[in-house]
């Protein structure tokens, strides 16, 4: 089994005004395999673009690592050091939060990819044959190489830009809430569209999202975050019809479900404000079944092949949620 992604307690910081550290992800040790689609998901602020950017590379070169990371085996991170060099493009490709956003407003499609694939070796005519291909499996017509990107609907731009990530070859994708700027139902197309691309081209892919129940549509694993901390990994059958963690619990009652009328519920409380020091469990505030244990850390435990950072897992439905 190769691992596409591999981190042994990573945390990411910035520094503030003061010069403090503020760790935004705290101690993340996980692992991707090769072909997986993977979903983050959580609360906003609670560090799944920071750690989806650690694993893509484009991390702002002021933030502050600590622990391992390895992409396909290779070490990125070993602590402060990074060594990102020929990872990105080659290995890692990044679909950013906007990715329309990402292409140039002064060139045609066709230019940007020719642009992306002669630095990669493309010869022309094997860039057209590749293009025509992957514009076919992002139900596109040729046409739109002619066009600018404001010339296309930003639906059409997300998936020049994502079939712009697919050019180089690149064995993982990382896409940060790719479906944030689309409807409902483009939603769903669009994730759909990740598993179709990890099914013809067999690259690992990695879809940051805040919401669960999309990601469990079409991920094999869910890793949930919580004020900078992997709280649960699972397959995401698992975690959907039996979260361990009480906040994936609460998470999954949050979002609303395309076509069904269901009352939505908040999670009572705010998470913890980035760099805040907390002793014990990070969800001990909100916990609906914290107990005096949760006082402690909990340590990341093994519940049926499954990671839950908890005291307090739910193997048995617990009478306070329901
Ligand atoms: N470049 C940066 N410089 C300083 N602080 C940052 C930077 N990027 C993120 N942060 C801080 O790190 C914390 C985690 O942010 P991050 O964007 O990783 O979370 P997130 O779960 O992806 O949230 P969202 O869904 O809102 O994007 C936030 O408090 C944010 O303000």
């Amino acid at each position: 089994m190769v691992l596409a992604v591999e981190a042994r307690n990573l945390s990411i910081g910035y520094l503030d005004e003061d010069d403090n550290l503020v760790l935004v992800v705290r101690n993340a040790s996980f692992s991707v395999e090769e072909g997986e689609v993977c979903c983050l998901v959580g609360e906003s602020g609670s560090g799944k673009t920071t750690l989806g950017n650690s694993i893509a590379g484009v991390l702002p070169p002021y933030s502050v690592t600590k622990g391992l990371l390895y992409l396909f085996g290779k070490l990125v991170v070993k602590d402060e050091l990074r060594f990102y060099e020929g990872v990105r493009g080659r290995l890692v490709s990044y679909i950013p939060q906007n990715p329309g956003s990402s292409l140039s407003p002064y060139m045609r499609v066709w230019d940007q990819f020719w642009r992306v694939m002669k630095a990669h070796g493309f010869t022309e005519e094997t860039a057209k044959k590749k293009v025509a291909e992957i514009l076919r499996l992002l139900n596109l017509k040729t046409e739109v190489l002619d066009h600018y990107p404001h010339e296309l609907s930003g639906g059409m731009q997300q998936r020049v830009a994502i079939g712009l990530s697919l050019v180089t070859g690149a064995k993982l994708l990382v896409a940060d809430e790719p479906t944030s700027s689309v409807d409902a139902h483009l939603k769903l197309q669009l994730m759909r569209l990740f598993r179709e691309i990890k099914e013809l081209y067999g690259v690992t892919i990695v879809l940051i999202t805040h919401d669960v129940l999309l990601a469990g549509k079409i991920c094999d694993k869910i890793l949930v975050m919580y004020g900078g901390e992997i709280v649960e990994v699972s397959s995401a059958k698992e975690l959907l019809e039996n979260p361990l963690h009480p906040y994936t619990k609460l998470l999954t009652r949050v979002v609303p479900v395309l076509g069904y009328k269901k009352k939505l519920e908040s999670i009572p409380g705010e998470p913890p404000r980035p760099g805040q020091v907390m002793e014990g469990c990070v969800f001990y505030e909100r916990c609906p079944v914290r107990g005096d244990e949760c006082v402690k850390t909990p340590p990341a435990q093994e519940v049926d092949g499954r990671v839950v950072k908890c005291w307090r897992p739910l193997i048995k439905e617990s009478a306070l949620l329901s």
